[in-house]
C-alpha cells in the first residue's frame, strides 16, 4: 500500500485541489491512504485567529469569516451543486472555533490553539473527500485523531507509538481494501480525546506515522519543488535537485534545517526501510529524489541558509574551564528555557551557541546565564551549513562576509557569519 501526502502549497485554491484529485486517480499501486494539510495559508490565519481571541482582541470574528469565506469561494468553484453535503461540513466545523469565540479564553493558550488551528486540516480533508467521490473516486473520510494518539503536550504533542500504531492496523488496513482514504496531517488527539497539534508543518511527520503503522511500501511527499535541491530556491538562484538520497543524509540535511521535509519524517521510515519519493505536485509525471537506506551516490554539495541568528558565548566568571559540569549547567539552562541550538563550539574557557533570535525568549535565557557566567552576544548573523563542503563552497558562501565562528565535521561545516 501506498501513502501520498500533500501539503498546504498543494491546495491554495480550487485548481489545487483538481489537481491534486488527478494524480491520486491516476496512482494505480492501491490501496492508497492521503494525507493532507489545510489549504494555503490557512494554518498561519488560524495561528493569527487564536492569538487575537486569546489576548481579546476585537478583529476575532472578521479574521474566522475571511477563513470561512476562503473555504466556502474554493467549494463554491468546485461543487456545481450547492445542495452538496460539503457545504454543511464546513460550516459544521467552523461552528467548533464559533462556539469557543463565544467563551472567555480561560483556557491555556497551548490548549486552545490545538482546538483552533487543528480546523485547518478538518475542513482540506472534507473538501478533498467530496471533490474526489465527485469525480468518481470512491474515497473515505477518517479523523486522523482516532489513530494518531498522542500526549497532551499541546502544540508539540508527542505521539503514543503503541497506541497509534494498534489503533491504525485494527481498523485501517479493512477499510483500505475498500476505497482510497483521506485523513488529517497534523493533528491527533489525547487519552481524553482533546484535539493536540504535533508542531508546524507536522503533517509530513504524520504521513510517516501512518507508512510506518501500516507497514507501506512508500511515502510520496508531493511538494511545489521538483523534489530535495542542494539548496532552498527561494534563496539560490541556482539549484540542482538530488536524484537519490540514503536516509541518513535526509536525516542530517532537514535536522540542519533544510525545510522541504520535516525533521521527524525520516526516523520512522528509515526504522520500518519505507522508501520516501518526494515529488512535484506542478509536474507529477517527473522524477523526483528518492530518499532509502541506500549511500548516497556521487553527493553534491547542499547550502542551508538560515538568518536572524545570535552568537551567545559564554565565559565562566572565575576563568575555569568549560568541562562536563559547566557544559551540564548551560545545557540545562538552554533547556529550561526551551532553546534549540543551531550550533555550537566551546573553547577552554568559552563555550558559543547560535540560535534563534527570538527576543523574548533570549532576553530571559541572557538574564540566568549571566547569574553565573559573563555573557557576550552578537544579533543580525547569518548561520550556513554545508553538507559535502569543500574550500570551494567555503568561500563562495563567505564572500564579503567575517566569520565569527566556523564549526567543522567530515562532512558537514557550519559558519556563522555577518556582512563586513
Ligand atoms: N533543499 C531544499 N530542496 C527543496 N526545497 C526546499 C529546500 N529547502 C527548503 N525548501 C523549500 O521547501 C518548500 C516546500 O516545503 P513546504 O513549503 O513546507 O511545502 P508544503 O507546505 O506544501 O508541505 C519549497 O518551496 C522550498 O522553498
Ligand atoms: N498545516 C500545518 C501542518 C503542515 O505540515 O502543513 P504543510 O504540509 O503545508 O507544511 C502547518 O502549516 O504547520
Amino acid at each position: 500500500m501506498q501513502v501520498y501526502k500533500f501539503g498546504g502549497a498543494s491546495v491554495s485554491d480550487a485548481q489545487g485541489i483538481r489537481n491534486i484529485s488527478n494524480i491520486i486517480k491516476a496512482c494505480t499501486a492501491t490501496p492508497l491512504l492521503i494525507v493532507i494539510s489545510a489549504m494555503g495559508k490557512v494554518t498561519n490565519q488560524l495561528e493569527r485567529l487564536c492569538e487575537s481571541y486569546i489576548n481579546n482582541e476585537s478583529d476575532q470574528h472578521d479574521l474566522l469569516e475571511e477563513i470561512k469565506a476562503f473555504h466556502f469561494s474554493i467549494a463554491h468553484e468546485l461543487f456545481a451543486d450547492q445542495q452538496h453535503p460539503v457545504f454543511n461540513d464546513i460550516a459544521n466545523a467552523f461552528v467548533e472555533i464559533e462556539w469557543l469565540l463565544e467563551e472567555e479564553a480561560s483556557d491555556a493558550p497551548d490548549y486552545i490553539y490545538d482546538q483552533i488551528v487543528s480546523i485547518g486540516e478538518l475542513v482540506s480533508s472534507k473538501i478533498l473527500t467530496a471533490h474526489l467521490n465527485l469525480s468518481d473516486c470512491k474515497a473515505l473520510w477518517i479523523d486522523a485523531r482516532n489513530y494518531i494518539k498522542t500526549d497532551n503536550t499541546y502544540k508539540e504533542a508527542k505521539v503514543d507509538w503503541l497506541k497509534t500504531e494498534a489503533d491504525i492496523q485494527k481498523t485501517l488496513p479493512a477499510l483500505l481494501a475498500k476505497s482510497v482514504i483521506v485523513t488529517q496531517g497534523f493533528i491527533g488527539s489525547t487519552s481524553e480525546n482533546f484535539t493536540t497539534t504535533l508542531g508546524r508543518d507536522g503533517s509530513d511527520y504524520s504521513a510517516a506515522i501512518f507508512s510506518a503503522c501500516l507497514s507501506a511500501n512508500s511515502l510520496t511527499i508531493w511538494k511545489d519543488v521538483p523534489g530535495v535541491l542542494n539548496a532552498d530556491p527561494k534563496w539560490f538562484e541556482q539549484t540542482e535537485k538530488i536524484p537519490q538520497l540514503s536516509y541518513h543524509d535526509a536525516i542530517e540535511l532537514t535536522y540542519y534545517g533544510a525545510n522541504v521535509i520535516h525533521p521527524k519524517t525520516i526516523k520512522p521510515l528509515q526504522n520500518r526501510n519505507i522508501p520516501l519519493y518526494v515529488r512535484s505536485f506542478l509536474n507529477p509525471s517527473l522524477e523526483g529524489t528518492d530518499i532509502t537506506a541506500e549511500r548516497t551516490k556521487n553527493p553534491v554539495p547542499s547550502f542551508i541558509f538560515k538568518v536572524n541568528q545570535v552568537l551567545i558565548s559564554i565565559f565562566p566568571k572565575d576563568y575555569s574551564f568549560i568541562i562536563e559540569e559547566n557544559l551540564s549547567d548551560i545545557f540545562s539552562i538552554l533547556h529550561q528555557h526551551k532553546v534549540k541550538v543551531n550550533t555550537m563550539l566551546n573553547s577552554a574557557i568559552s563555550f558559543s551557541v547560535s540560535i534563534d533570535h527570538n527576543p523574548n525568549q533570549i532576553n530571559a535565557l541572557i538574564d540566568q546565564l549571566s547569574g553565573s557566567y559573563k555573557v557576550k552576544y552578537n544579533t543580525g548573523l547569518e548561520l550556513v551549513t554545508i553538507r559535502y563542503y569543500n574550500q570551494d563552497t567555503i568561500d563562495r558562501v563567505t564572500a564579503d562576509k567575517t566569520i565569527l565562528l566556523e564549526v567543522k565535521s567530515r562532512h558537514t561545516c557550519q559558519i556563522v557569519m555577518k556582512n563586513t
